[in-house]
C-alpha cells in the first residue's frame, strides 16, 4: 500500500470530534441513516452519469450491502454508486464534509436537542460511534485510481492506494467500545426499518433485502387502489383499526411535497396531542415529531409527509415561523378540507359514517383556525330528529352553498366534483338523519327563530327529546366531548343572534298549554290548583334548594307526557360544567335545580285528589296523605331518573320506595 498523503482536515473548531462524540449523544443511531443516504445519492448519481452517456460500462443492479464483523468490531456500508477519485475524497470528505460539520456543530451547540431528527449530519456523524472510519472507493471515471482513506477521529487523515476493482464505495467503521450494539444484527435491522425502509435502493444484510422499498406516497394516486392505502396503513401502524379515510398529497409547486394522511378512528386511550405523522425527506425517515409543520388540530392524523423543502437544519422554534413551513401547513389543511368536501358532495352515507370521528377533528380545526373554518363551515353536520318528507327532498332550495375556491386563486388543484346524484348533497345528508346548522335555522325560522334545541345524551335526555318531537320541534344532537364546553359557545359567537338551549334547560312556550289551570278552586285560601300542587310537592319533598314550578304540558294524550321533569337552566348548567372542567372534577348533579310538575298529567291530578281526600286522624297523617307524599317523592324520583339516572344510594332508596308504594297500593285491593 502506497501512502498518497497524510494531512490535517481543514477545520477551525479545534475540538470538533469530541463534540461530535459527546454532544450529539442522544441521536447516535442516525449515523447509519446518513451513510445509507450518501450511498443512495451515489447510486443515483451513477445512474444519471450512465443516462447522460458519461458512464459507458453496464450499470449493475444498484444495491447497498451492510455487513458486520464482530471479531474486528467493524460495521461496513457498501454501495455500487458513483465512487470518488482521490481529488474528490480530498475535496468532499476532507473539506466539504468537515466544514459543514463545523457549521452544524456551531449551530447545534447553541440549541442542543432543538433540531428535528438531526437531519443531514452527513458523513462525519460516523464519528459518533466509531474510533476509526475508513473509506474504500473507486470512481466511475475512466482510469480512476481506487483510494483508501482513513481517519482515527483526530483531525488527521491518511490517503493511500486501494486494491478495489468495483466502482463504488465502502465505508467501514471500527466501533467505539461503548457502541458495540451496532454489531448486533437485530439492531441493524431495526435501524434500517426505522430510517431507511422506503429508500428506493435495496439494502442487503445477511444475504437478504431488509428494507421495504416501495414508498406508496411517491406513487401516483391514479395507480393506487383502496387496498393499497389500507395495506400501507397496516404496515405503518400494525394492530390498529383501519382508518376511516385518507388524503393523498401530491404537489411540486410552490414546494415539493408528497404524503398520505389518514384519519384514524379516534380512541379514548390514544393521546391525540402526540403526533403520529412520520416526517420523511426524500424517503428517508426524519422524525415523528413534526408538531411544527402539521397544524395542531391535525395532530391526530396519521401517515407520512415527505418534503425536501422543509428546512431540517434550523431549530424547531425557527421552523414554526418559516415561510415554507407555514405554506405547507396551509396546503395540508386545505387538502384535508377539500377531501372532506368532496366526500360530502359525493357520498352522504360515507361522510356520515366517518363523521362521528372526523367531525371532532373538523370541529376542533374550526375552533383553532379561521382559514380552515371557512373551508369547512358548510359541511359541519349534526344528527337531528328532523325527517324530510318526499316533497321537501325534491325541493330546489335545499341546494347547499358548498363554497369552492375559484381556480385562479387556487394554486393547488381543486377536487370538487360534479354531482351525479339527483339529490343535492344536503338532501342526501338529511335523508340520513343529519343536517347543517343553517338548514336547521332556515327550517325552524317561523316557529323559533334563532333558537336551537339540542341534546347531549340520547339516552338520559330521551324523555325530553320525545316531548319536543311530539310537538313537532326539531332537536339536534351535540354529543361529542368537544361540543358542550367548546363548540356550542363557538357557534354562538359565530352566529351571534342564535341561542342554544339544551332540551332539559327550560321548556319552550310551544310545549306548554297557554291557559294554565288557574281557576280558583279553594275559596277559603284563594289558591289555584297549580298553587295547591306546588304546595303539596314542596311539603312532601321538603328540600329548600329545589325550585318547584308548575306547567301544563301540551299534548293530545296527557298520559304520554311525563308527570314531572327536572330542568337545569342553561346558563347555570354551563357555568357548572366549565367549573368542573377547569377544576378537573367530575360534573356533579347540581343540588339546585327545577322540578317542573306537569299539572295536565292525570297522575298529578290523582295525587292532589288523594291528598285532599285525606282525613286527618288524631296525631299523625292520614294513610292517603302519607300515600300522596310518597307518590310525590316517587314522581320526583322518576323525573330525576329520566334526567340523569341514579347513583348507588339514589337507586337503593328508589327501589325501596317503589316497593313501599306498591305494597300500599296492593293493600287497598
Ligand atoms: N458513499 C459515497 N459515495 C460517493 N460519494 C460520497 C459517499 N459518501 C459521501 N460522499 C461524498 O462526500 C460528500 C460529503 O458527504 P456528507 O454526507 O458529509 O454531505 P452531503 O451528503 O453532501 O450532505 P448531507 O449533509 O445532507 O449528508 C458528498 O456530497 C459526496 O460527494
Amino acid at each position: 500500500m502506497t501512502v498518497l498523503e497524510k494531512g490535517n482536515i481543514t477545520i477551525h473548531t479545534e475540538n470538533i470530534f469530541p463534540i461530535i462524540k459527546k454532544s450529539l449523544y442522544t441521536d447516535h443511531e442516525i449515523f447509519l441513516r446518513e451513510l445509507i443516504s450518501n450511498s443512495v445519492d451515489a447510486i443515483s448519481k451513477l445512474k444519471m452519469a450512465s443516462l447522460s452517456g458519461d458512464f459507458k460500462q453496464e450499470v449493475t443492479e444498484p444495491e447497498i450491502v451492510i455487513s458486520v464483523d464482530k471479531e474486528n468490531k467493524t460495521l461496513s456500508i457498501s454501495d455500487n454508486g458513483i465512487g470518488m477519485t482521490v481529488e474528490e475524497v480530498k475535496k468532499y470528505i476532507n473539506q466539504v464534509a468537515f466544514s459543514s460539520a463545523e457549521d452544524f456543530i456551531n449551530k447545534y451547540q447553541k440549541s442542543a436537542n432543538d433540531f428535528i431528527g438531526h437531519f443531514g449530519l452527513g458523513f462525519y456523524s460516523a464519528f459518533m460511534v466509531a474510533k476509526k472510519v475508513e473509506i474504500d472507493t473507486l470512481s466511475y471515471q475512466e482510469g480512476a485510481q481506487a483510494v483508501h482513506w482513513s481517519c482515527d477521529g483526530s483531525p488527521e487523515f491518511e490517503l493511500s492506494d486501494s486494491s478495489r476493482t468495483e466502482v463504488g464505495t465502502t465505508v467501514t467503521l471500527t466501533l467505539l467500545d461503548d457502541e458495540q450494539e451496532y454489531l448486533e444484527p437485530s439492531r441493524i435491522r431495526q435501524l434500517v426499518k426505522t430510517y431507511s425502509d422506503f429508500i428506493p435502493v435495496p439494502i442487503k444484510f445477511e444475504g437478504e433485502q431488509i428494507n421495504k422499498q416501495k414508498a406508496l406516497w411517491k406513487e401516483s394516486p391514479q395507480n393506487l387502489k383502496d387496498e393499497d392505502y389500507l395495506e400501507f396503513y397496516r404496515y405503518l401502524y400494525p394492530f390498529q383499526e383501519d382508518p376511516l379515510l385518507w388524503v393523498h398529497l401530491n404537489t411540486d409547486y410552490p414546494f415539493l411535497l408528497n404524503g398520505i394522511l389518514y384519519f384514524p378512528k379516534l380512541r379514548p386511550d390514544v393521546d391525540v396531542s402526540k403526533g403520529q405523522i412520520k416526517l420523511f425527506c426524500n424517503q428517508v425517515f426524519v422524525s415523528d415529531h413534526c408538531e411544527e409543520i402539521i397544524p395542531e388540530f391535525l395532530m391526530p392524523l396519521r401517515g407520512v409527509i415527505d418534503s425536501p423543502d422543509i428546512p431540517l437544519n434550523v431549530s424547531r422554534s425557527a421552523l414554526t415561523n418559516h415561510r415554507t413551513v407555514r405554506r405547507i401547513a396551509d396546503f395540508i389543511s386545505k387538502k384535508i378540507a377539500d377531501r372532506l368536501k368532496s366526500l360530502y358532495n359525493e357520498n352522504a352515507q360515507d361522510y356520515i359514517r366517518c363523521w362521528e370521528d372526523v367531525g371532532t377533528f373538523v370541529k376542533y380545526g374550526s375552533l383553532k383556525e379561521d382559514k380552515f373554518k371557512k373551508q369547512v363551515e358548510d359541511i359541519l353536520i349534526y344528527r337531528t330528529t328532523y325527517k324530510p318528507t318526499e316533497n321537501e327532498s325534491k325541493s330546489e332550495s335545499e341546494t347547499p352553498k358548498v363554497e369552492v375556491q375559484g381556480a385562479e386563486e387556487d394554486i393547488w388543484q381543486d377536487v370538487s366534483q360534479e354531482k351525479q346524484d339527483s339529490d343535492s348533497p344536503l338532501v342526501a345528508i338529511e335523508k340520513q338523519g343529519y343536517t347543517t346548522l343553517q338548514s336547521y335555522l332556515d327550517r325552524n325560522q317561523e316557529r323559533h327563530e334563532n333558537r336551537v334545541f339540542y341534546c347531549t345524551d340520547a339516552s338520559t335526555q330521551a324523555t325530553y327529546v320525545q316531548l319536543y318531537k311530539n310537538q313537532g320541534l326539531e332537536v339536534l344532537y351535540f354529543d361529542s366531548f368537544i361540543d358542550t364546553n367548546y363548540f356550542i359557545p363557538f357557534l354562538e359567537r359565530e352566529y351571534d343572534k342564535v341561542k342554544f338551549s339544551r332540551v332539559d334547560s327550560e321548556l319552550d312556550q310551544t310545549l306548554l298549554q297557554e291557559d294554565k289551570s288557574n281557576e280558583i278552586v279553594d275559596p277559603a285560601t284563594n289558591k289555584t290548583r297549580s298553587e295547591q300542587i306546588k304546595e303539596l310537592f314542596e311539603k312532601a319533598l321538603d328540600n329548600p334548594k329545589l325550585n318547584i314550578k308548575t306547567e301544563a304540558l301540551k299534548s293530545d294524550d296527557p298520559q304520554g307526557t311525563p308527570p314531572a321533569m327536572v330542568l337545569l337552566p342553561e346558563a347555570m348548567r354551563r357555568l357548572q360544567e366549565m367549573t368542573a372542567l377547569y377544576q378537573q372534577q367530575a360534573l356533579a348533579f347540581p343540588e339546585e335545580h327545577i322540578l317542573m310538575i306537569n299539572t295536565a298529567h292525570p297522575l298529578i291530578d290523582n295525587i292532589l285528589k288523594l291528598n285532599q281526600g285525606s282525613i286527618v286522624t288524631g296525631s299523625g297523617e292520614s294513610p292517603s296523605a302519607k300515600m300522596a307524599k310518597m307518590l310525590c317523592q316517587h314522581v320526583y324520583d322518576l323525573a330525576l331518573m329520566s334526567q340523569k339516572g341514579f347513583d348507588a344510594q339514589g337507586m337503593k332508596s328508589f327501589v325501596e320506595r317503589s316497593n313501599q308504594v306498591l305494597t300500599h297500593l296492593t293493600e287497598k285491593l
